[in-house]
């Protein structure tokens, strides 16, 4: 049943995504046609809405969003992002609100220089992520990539660190998540500036 979500709902959260995407499309973190981005409309049942499939994330309209169940498949809309199914893990797993997943090229260059993990300490900016700044080390995990969300699902499962909000999927990009769109931007932020500054110094 989704009759509690309405098509405004659904457009209301469209809008919200081409916002937060076209923020990160300005930063160059979602270049050609990459990345995809959801906000959870009901937990039981899981419904998401979804970025659509193959759009320039620069470009969204609040139309360009689908919406799916706990799968990832389409309830309403289009054709989801490809990554869908692997959104929906997330916000089940986590109990996230809203999940980002950009193509930054700090992300992929830290996740071939560290494939085990990258570990970040003493820095002020931890705190954005809900960590002290001083004296703890927390690592971002590092998970394979694969073709299959199943399978990213798996080891995004296996691998999460419940003190860091995000996983680096090698070779392809940042998964990151927060309780609503606007903390998983802040996430988001924080995660990948930690990124560029472990890539500027190694
Ligand atoms: C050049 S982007 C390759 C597919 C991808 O990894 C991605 O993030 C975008 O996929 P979507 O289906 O969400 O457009
Ligand atoms: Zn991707």
């Amino acid at each position: 049943m989704t009759a509690d979500i309405s098509a405004l709902d659904l457009e209301e959260a469209g809008a919200v995504l081409a916002a937060e995407s076209a923020r990160f499309a300005s930063f160059g973190w979602m270049r050609g046609t990459s990345g995809n981005l959801s906000v959870v409309l009901s937990r039981d049942p899981l419904r998401l809405a979804v970025t659509a499939s193959g759009h320039d994330k620069g470009e969204l309209t609040p139309a360009d969003v689908v919406l799916v169940d706990g799968q990832g498949a389409a309830v309403r809309g289009g054709r989801p992002s490809a990554e869908a199914e692997l959104h929906a893990r997330v916000a089940a797993l986590t109990g996230a609100g809203a999940v980002v997943h950009v193509h930054t090229v700090a992300s992929v260059a830290m996740g071939r220089r560290e494939p085990g993990g990258i570990t970040f300490k003493d820095v002020e900016m931890l705190k954005g992520v809900g960590q002290p700044a001083h004296d703890v080390e927390v690592t971002l995990p590092v998970i394979a990539n694969s073709q299959d969300m199943k399978v990213l699902g798996d080891r995004l499962e296996e691998a999460r660190n419940p003190r860091m909000p995000a996983v680096v999927v090698a070779g392809h990009g940042l998964y990151v998540w927060g309780s609503d769109p606007r903390q998983a931007r802040h996430h988001t932020e924080v995660v990948e500036w930690l990124l560029e500054l472990e890539l500027s110094q190694r």
